[in-house]
């Protein structure tokens, strides 16, 4: 606390003393300062500067008196409360006392000063101003415990609060770690038996709402005991893990993949098509386990039997359902074992394989539960495997089928198409078996054999005096999708045989562009860089627009057989087939009509402006040596029958 003022103010520094000792003695006693000013203006100054308690100010001041004084003091807001007694060494009358208290006088001293009367005055005001210091201070120290208060307990509520998250967190984890050990295998991080479990009720239940099917695969590793026991434990569970991650790497996001314990798992598989897709799922499970496993320094081989289940035919609830998976797999291994026992009786299994000697089963052996799957599962086995066959032992082989230009009668180019010199069925078109093998590896396998003979057969007629040395020959694609690489593998066989640019011509389907229009435009652009003529093959089959055909820059347009046909029936064939001429005229496309077997067909193209026309009326698919024995009699201009 302050100790209090009191601020004299006098002109005549007789007066001043005289003041300031009356005053000593009391300000020494009770505890003040006394301060002097010796003019109105110094007063002003002074009280500028510090506080006081109270003001003595005399009257009778030359220049600035002081009432002046007082009327300056109020007027500045520092003073303007300063409590102030005015002194007087005149008699002053009545009215003078009334001007002071006018003046805001707090009281009125008048000569002769009593010092009993001015000590107790001032004194009262000295007083006053040390209540007013004790409560101010009182006040301060209010508002300083509040504000600890205050962020005492915003400190105590911030930890109380960090406390309740902290533990949330911790329960939520705690939550999650339940829910993970109730649900999820704890070697493998699969999902658990039972969490599959209730997955597969799950399914059930969707699936008979839908009244769609799921398929269930039911997977275990073949002699796993003996990789345990030849490599230690330790080195099994990391196969399991391994096998885990591979497992879950061949299926989508949305199938469940299940460890039930020991080297037994679960796919499940929903959405379209669910028997289908288990089989390629299957399949890719099993070539999956065909590579070999690297775990510490050893390299483990091993592979799966699968049996699969197809909801609701095998099994009408889950547990059913996966007995008849479990049986199909069992069945699976058996018939393993069996074809090992034929082999040559290598029934050392894995761990004597891993030495050496293992017998191939492509990774696994998948066995439906349903007979009739089974029976078309082992007809795409056995297709797959032959055609493999069949391309490494030059089964294979082409057929041309001549172009001709309905203006002039010329040959203008042939169609390649595969042909397969199959050892029990004969001679069989790849419409024979496309539709079974999905090996999409093999069938691209295919196409490039059919590219690299397509363009050496090519670049062959251009070198003799063939009359086909200037045809142009189309080649078909086998493999179910444009491949992002396949304008590169087709342009490099282009150059390899120096053919010139529109020596060759893609033969696209339909469906081959209807399925990945956005990614295809750009593979078309190149191979067309290239100089491959693009045409699409039988046009009208699955309903591509012409808008379509345009957009894609396609240069031919080949009409399908079954519009050919109805040329001349009373249900306006004529007419369809005249207006897909006439909108391919308007899109800049040369038009080819396919399968014409009759001379009335060709008379009806020929009115409607058709360029070329292909079929048995000229010429059934010969290979290149019958053409080539054909010749010249098959490739003379051809003469219109009417
Ligand atoms: N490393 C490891 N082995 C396990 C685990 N759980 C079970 N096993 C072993 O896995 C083996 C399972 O063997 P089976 O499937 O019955 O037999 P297999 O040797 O695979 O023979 P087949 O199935 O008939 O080909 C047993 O030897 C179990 O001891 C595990 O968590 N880790």
């Amino acid at each position: 606390m302050h100790i209090p003022k009191v601020l004299l103010v006098n002109d005549d520094p007789a007066s001043l003393l005289a003041l300031e000792s009356l005053l000593a003695p009391h300000a020494d006693g009770f505890g003040y300062e006394l301060v002097k000013a010796r003019s109105g203006n110094e007063a002003l100054r002074e009280v500028l500067r510090q506080d006081f308690a109270v003001i003595l100010l005399d009257v009778d001041m030359s220049g600035m008196d002081g009432f002046e004084t007082a009327a300056a003091l109020r007027s500045h807001p520092r003073s303007a409360a300063l409590p102030v007694i005015f002194v007087t060494t005149t008699d002053a009358d009545e009215q003078h006392r009334l001007r002071a208290y006018e003046h805001g006088a707090a009281d009125y001293l008048s000569a002769p000063l009593v010092p009993q009367v001015v000590h107790a005055k001032v004194g009262v005001f000295v007083e006053l101003i040390r209540k007013h210091q004790q409560l101010q201070a009182q006040a301060e120290e209010t508002r300083r415990v509040n504000a600890e208060l205050r962020s005492q307990r915003l400190q105590d509520l911030e930890r109380a609060n960090r406390e309740l998250e902290l533990e949330v967190a911790e329960r939520k984890q705690a939550e999650q770690r339940a829910h993970e050990l109730s649900t999820k295998d704890a070697l493998t991080g699969l999902v658990n038996r039972r969490s599959l479990i209730q997955h597969l009720e799950h399914a059930v239940a969707s699936s008979d709402r839908r009244r769609s099917q799921f398929a269930l695969l039911f997977l275990d590793l073949d002699e796993f005991k003996q990789i345990n026991d030849g490599f230690g434990h330790d080195v099994g569970d990391e196969l399991l893990r391994q096998v885990a991650a591979r497992l879950s790497a061949a299926v989508r996001a949305s199938d469940v993949v299940a460890r039930l314990g020991g080297d037994e798992f679960v796919v499940l598989i929903e959405g379209k098509a669910p028997a289908e897709n288990a089989a390629r799922v299957a399949r890719k499970i099993a070539s999956a386990h065909a590579r070999p496993f690297t775990i510490v320094e050893h390299r483990v081989h091993t592979s799966t039997s699968i049996g699969i289940a197809v909801y609701p035919h095998d099994g009408a609830s889950a547990r059913a359902l996966m007995k008849s998976a479990d049986l199909a797999m069992y069945r699976a291994k058996e018939e393993r074992k069996q074809n090992i026992g034929n082999v040559g009786g290598n029934a050392g299994g894995n761990a004597g394989s891993n030495a050496g000697g293992k017998v191939d089963t492509q990774g696994g052996n998948i066995r439906f539960f349903h007979e009739e799957m089974n029976r078309r599962e082992h007809e795409r086995e056995q297709w797959t495997g032959e055609l493999r066959h069949a391309l490494a032992a030059g089964q294979l082989d082409l057929q041309y089928q001549p172009q001709v230009a309905l203006a002039s009668g010329q040959v203008r180019g042939v169609e390649a198409q595969l042909v397969w010199q199959h050892p029990r069925l004969g001679r069989i078109g790849a419409a024979a078996f496309l539709p079974v093998v999905q090996d999409r590896g093999l069938l691209e396998r295919v196409d490039s054999w059919v590219m690299a003979t397509v363009c050496a057969q090519a670049a062959a007629w251009r070198t003799g005096d063939s009359p086909l040395a200037r045809a142009r020959v189309a080649l078909n694609l086998v493999a179910p999708a444009l491949g992002p690489d396949l304008p590169a593998r087709l342009l490099a066989e282009v150059r390899r045989h120096h053919l010139p640019a529109g020596a060759i011509v893609l033969e696209i389907s339909e469906s081959l562009l209807a399925a990945h229009n956005a990614t295809v435009e750009p593979l078309l652009r190149q191979l067309q860089g290239g100089g491959v003529t693009l045409a699409l093959d039988d046009f009208g089959h699955s309903g591509t627009s012409l808008a379509a055909c345009k957009k894609l820059g396609l240069d031919i347009l080949k009409i399908e057989p079954g519009f050919v046909r109805n040329i001349g029936d009373n249900a306006g064939g004529t007419d369809l087939v005249a207006a897909i001429v006439h909108l391919a005229r308007a899109l800049s496309m040369e038009v080819a009509a396919i399968g014409v077997d009759h001379a009335h067909q060709l008379a009806v193209l020929a009115t409607l402006g058709c360029d070329d026309w292909q079929g048995a009326l000229f010429s059934a698919p010969r290979t290149a040596q019958e053409l080539a024995e054909l010749l010249p009699e098959v490739l003379e201009p051809h003469t219109i029958r009417h």
